[in-house]
This record gives structure tokens, sequence and C-alpha cells, in this order.
């Protein structure tokens, strides 16, 4: 049996260990959600072009290439100083939801593919009812974090699921909520009456501000704007300030579905969301947590 001295001198030899455990655990979980929060959208396109460019810069430097690595090291001191305007809008809900104490909710497994498809399901036959009923409806599918000074109003928050009955509720005519455009953040409702900004195009001669507006967002940043209008019940799809129209619900299904199954087969960093792995060990408990919100 061990004396208590060999007890004591064994753990303190543990304890650096454990401490270098925990310390990586937290460094490894810190990426984690660095890369949860910049998963799918353009940013992962600017760190992978920054990892590049490191990579030449590293290279040219064991090379021995100097001029090429001079002009290197001060691209990459300006990206280095450029880097806080360009992720302005991710670092501030980082910090938002750090200081909210909601950071955990990136490792919720409600982003996963089911949940997606559920969502985009949930909005699909929400806009089939809207275009039949002709009541007017302007939702904004956002990819990258829209920099809220931006809008015109940032409307309402509501952080809901998205459901049918919920965005049939707000179009509702008579509703204080159905002016102005729904915006949808990682596949939840998260504010209604939003004012978004207009284009300076002018759309044909038969389209009015709901068509105008969804240009206008879709111009300065890469959100996809659905809109009904109420005077035909037509559904258009704006994109990078163009309007794909008039579109069936299965046309439209056919286009958001492609985007996104694209986006899911562009992403650089294919990391799973803990979600996602929970799922696998518990299939009903994690997928009635995604929904029941
Ligand atoms: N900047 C804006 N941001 C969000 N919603 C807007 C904006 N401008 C107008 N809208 C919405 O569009 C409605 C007015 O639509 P308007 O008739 O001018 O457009 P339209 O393109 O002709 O569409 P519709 O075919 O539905 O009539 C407003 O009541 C409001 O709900």
């Amino acid at each position: 049996m061990n004396s208590p001295l060999e007890q004591l001198t064994g753990e303190l030899a543990l304890r650096p260990l454990i401490i270098s455990i925990l310390d990586w655990a937290a460094v490894g979980l810190l990426l984690y959600l660095a890369f949860q929060l910049v998963r799918q959208t353009r940013t992962v396109w600017l760190i992978r072009g920054f990892l590049i460019l490191s990579g030449a810069f590293f290279l040219s430097n064991l090379l021995g290439l100097t001029t090429l690595n001079f002009i290197l090291d001060k691209i990459l001191i300006g990206v280095a100083v450029a880097i806080p305007v360009i992720f302005q809008p991710e670092l501030r809900r980082f910090l938002e939801q750090l200081g909210r104490g909601e950071i955990f909710s990136l490792l919720r497994p409600d982003r996963s593919p089911d949940f997606e498809q559920t969502a985009l399901d949930q909005l699909l036959e929400a806009v089939r009812d809207l275009s039949e009923e002709r009541i007017g409806a302007l939702i904004v599918l956002e990819k990258s974090p829209i920099d809220e000074r931006l809008l015109q109003d940032p409307g309402d928050t509501m952080d809901a699921v998205l459901s049918k009955s919920l965005l049939l509720t707000i179009f509702y005519p008579k509703t204080r909520l159905h002016d102005g455009a729904v915006l949808i953040r990682n596949w939840r409702v998260e504010a209604a009456s939003v004012i978004l900004p207009m284009s300076t195009q002018i759309p044909a001669r038969q389209l009015g501000t709901r068509h105008r507006a969804a240009m206008g967002i879709t111009e300065q940043t890469d959100a996809l704007c659905v809109v009904v209008s109420e005077e035909t019940g037509s559904i258009s799809l704006a994109e990078r300030g163009k309007l794909q129209r008039p579109l069936s619900v299965e046309q439209l299904a056919e286009t958001l579905h492609r985007r996104y199954r694209r986006a899911e087969t562009t992403s650089v960093f294919q990391i799973p969301a803990l979600g996602d792995w929970t799922r696998k060990f518990f299939p009903a408990s994690s997928s009635q947590s995604g929904n029941s919100e």
C-alpha cells in the first residue's frame, strides 16, 4: 500500500496533466463555439482565405522567398486589422449571447438538418396558404448575420419556433405585426414587423414597396427573401437584389432546397453539432427537444 506521502506526490504529479486536459478541453469548446457561429455562412470562406494566406506565408518563409514573404506579411497584418470589422455582426452576436448567458444555445440540437427540414416545410406550407388566400408576406431568410444598422426598423423580437400557423397569424391583415417583414434566423422566427432597406432599382411596373424591400435587403446581404403579393398571390424569391417570379410553391421549394443543400455541402468546416451526436445516442428525446421550444 502507498504511504500518505507517496499518495500525495502521486496526486501532485497528476495535477498538471488534469489541468492540461481541462485547458485543452476549454480551448476545444471555444473553437467549437466559434465554428458553430460561422458555420454555413460566407464567413467560412473568409476564414479559409485567411488560412490559405497564412499557409503561403509560412511556406514562403520556409523556402526563403523573401519578397513574397514580405508582401504576404503585410497582407496578413492588414487582414488581421480588418477581421474585427468584417466579423463585427458575428462578434457582436457572440458577445450579446455571452452576456445573456445564452452562449450554450449554440450547442442545442435545434440546428440539425432535421430541424431545418421541418422548419423549411412549415415555411413552404405557410407560403402556399398565404398565396392561395392572397395575404401579403415578406420573409427574410438570414444566412450570414444581418447587421441591424442596415434595417430601417428591427421590428419586434420574437425568437419563436418557426411554424406555419405562426407565419399565417403574423401576416393576417388585422394583426399588429402584419406590416413589414419577418426575419428568420437559424430557422427560428427572430422578429416580425421588420422594416427593410429599399432597393434603388425600379422593379417591373406592377411591383411596389414590398418587392422593392425584398430586393433591397438581398442587395446588401446574402439573405434570401420570399415575397407573397397581396394583390395577385404570386410568389417571388429575391436573391442578390434580383427577383425570381412568379414561382410556384414547388419551384420555390426546389430552389430553397438547392440553396441549403449547397450551403451544407460547401461548408468548409464540416463539424457536426453536438446535438447530432446526442441525437445518435438519445434519438427520441433529442428530436423532441428540437421542436418543443
Ligand atoms: N421597407 C419595407 N420593409 C418591410 N415591409 C415593407 C416595406 N415597405 C413596404 N412593406 C410592406 O409592403 C406593404 C405594401 O406593399 P405594396 O402594395 O406597396 O407592395 P407591392 O410590392 O405592390 O406588394 P403587393 O403585391 O403585395 O401589393 C406594406 O404594408 C408593408 O407591409
